[in-house]
């Protein structure tokens, strides 16, 4: 049976529900995907908001902190626990534990996410703009939200939580919580706001004021036909069928995104300094992870050369709002037109860093690796796909923006070399069965004189289990 009476009275202290949960979180967190401190154990753990969202339904903001490193690192997460006495059978995937002592005691708590009735409250929630504590639930008032709509939480590989409400709007969860607006509400706003197509509209959206100002979910319509990217792609690469076109159609695109992103948010005139500080940041970012992941020490010094020829270029694009984590997978596919989807940048970056203005052949860069990330997912390796793939999607690109990305080799190679780093961390991180595919191409980015990647005659072919 849910619970009918609040868990929480007033006179309940954070601290004193903590003592309930915090053992079984410390095991639960660490096997959780979007959980950044894989593979190190949560050696500290401070509660930093907790509201009850229903009796029995908990909404938490918890200060992770990860050992085994040093210093020691730490996040915020976002958490849905369910609280009740008895679990019932078809809620048996999402148990956490049984809470053995502290104002819990003896009660099984569980992952909300995971119940129906729980993230069919949270639409409710969001359906009538309000305040819970330090949560506030707020809406675009032009837009009726239908009641009653079924949920069903998406499975997939995801960085955060994702629930579909009768496929008809889909309500994302941000697991890691920072501080500030999240660029996946402030971005497909200002473009909605300008015009643009391309995104799906933010409908109604949450935040908390404790311990700071954050962006907590974004409610958005569903586009039930659509399909991602990396799925068509690989569709491609199994069936032999063309990608070309819609290669050059995402090309297209991307373009009309990032021209609707400089008329949203002001862009800065190029300098020369730019490509220096630029270089700078990405040389650090590679020492950094030559650091964590000892793979990748052995090419450090042929990386390097792409940054260090990046630092002496001029800059030619006016710096502006990206997308920032740019991939196939960040593109939807619905009848003959491309959708862009999750403006947030790289998860594992400080917010300040991913709303910062960057040269648009970032974006450019990530996609063209994701084409060489598809070709190389496979066995027999495709790179005369993605070769072919690459330039469709660059012309397409020029034929909407007026320049041709092709034109900016050094940008270009700086920018992907810097791209397949970020996936070498990203991949040792969450997946490390996928490290040979961002290894395969550092090895040709590595390489003095190296040919666009997916394009050289002989580069090592590998296995994984993805
Ligand atoms: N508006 C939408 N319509 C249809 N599917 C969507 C929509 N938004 C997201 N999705 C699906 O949800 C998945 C995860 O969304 P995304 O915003 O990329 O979350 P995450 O940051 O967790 O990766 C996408 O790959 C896509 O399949
Ligand atoms: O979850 P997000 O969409 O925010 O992005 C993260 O996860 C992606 C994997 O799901 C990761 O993308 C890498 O793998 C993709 C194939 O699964 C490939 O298309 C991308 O090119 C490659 O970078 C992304 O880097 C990460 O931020």
């Amino acid at each position: 049976m849910p619970r009918t009476a609040p868990l929480l009275p007033d006179s309940l202290g954070s601290a004193a529900l903590l003592t309930s949960v915090a053992g079984l979180l410390r095991a639960w967190l660490p096997r959780q995907r979007w959980f950044a401190g894989k593979g190190r154990p949560v050696t500290d753990l401070t509660l930093l908001s907790v509201t009850e969202l229903h009796p029995g339904f908990l909404h938490l903001l918890v200060h992770a902190q990860h050992g085994g490193g040093a210093p020691p690192s730490g996040d915020c997460y976002q958490l849905l626990l369910g609280v009740r006495d008895v679990l019932p059978p078809r809620l048996v995937h999402a148990f956490i534990g049984r809470a053995s002592e502290g104002p819990l005691a003896g009660l099984m708590v569980y992952d909300a996410f995971r119940d129906p009735r729980s993230t069919g409250l949270l639409l409710e929630r969001l359906r009538h703009p309000g305040t819970a504590g330090p949560l506030r639930f707020e809406r675009d008032a032009q837009v009726t939200v239908p009641a009653g709509l079924t949920p069903r939480l998406l499975d997939a590989e995801q960085s955060n939580s994702s629930v579909v409400y009768g496929d008809s709007y889909i309500l994302k969860v941000f697991r890691r919580v920072q501080a500030g607006i999240n660029p996946d509400l402030e971005v497909p706003w200002a473009l909605v706001r300008q015009g643009c197509t391309r995104v799906p509209p933010p409908v109604a959206w949450f935040r908390t004021s404790r311990p700071q100002e954050a962006t907590l979910g974004v409610l958005q319509p569903f586009l039930p036909e659509a399909t991602d990217g990396w799925t068509l792609a690989l569709r491609s690469l199994t069936s032999g069928r063309d990608f070309t076109e819609e290669a050059y159609e995402l090309g297209c695109a991307t373009a009309e995104v990032h021209l609707a992103l400089a008329a949203a948010f002001p862009s800065e005139t190029p300098s020369r300094r730019q490509n220096k500080q630029l270089a700078a940041a990405m040389t650090e970012r590679l020492a950094a992870t030559s650091q964590s992941v000892p793979e990748l020490q052995p090419y450090a010094p042929g990386l390097q050369a792409a940054f260090d020829a990046l630092a002496e270029l001029d800059a030619t694009h006016a710096a502006q709002r990206i997308h920032g984590d740019f991939h196939l997978g960040q593109v939807l596919r619905a009848g003959r037109r491309w959708f862009v989807i999750d403006f947030e940048g790289e998860p594992a970056r400080p917010l300040a860093e991913r709303r910062r203005r960057q040269s648009p052949v970032r974006d450019v860069a990530g996609m063209l690796r994701s084409f060489d990330y598809a070709a190389r997912s496979r066995r027999p390796w495709r790179p005369a796909w993605a070769r072919r793939c690459r330039e469709a999607y660059c012309a397409g690109y020029a034929a909407e923006a007026g320049w041709d990305p092709r034109e900016e080799p050094g940008l270009l190679r700086g920018y992907e070399t810097d791209r397949a780093v970020y996936e070498v961390l990203y991949e040792a991180r969450h997946r490390p069965d996928w490290l040979p595919v961002p290894l395969a191409a550092i090895a040709r980015l590595a390489e003095p004189d190296r040919t666009p990647s997916g394009s050289g005659p002989s580069a090592p072919s590998f296995s994984h289990n993805a």
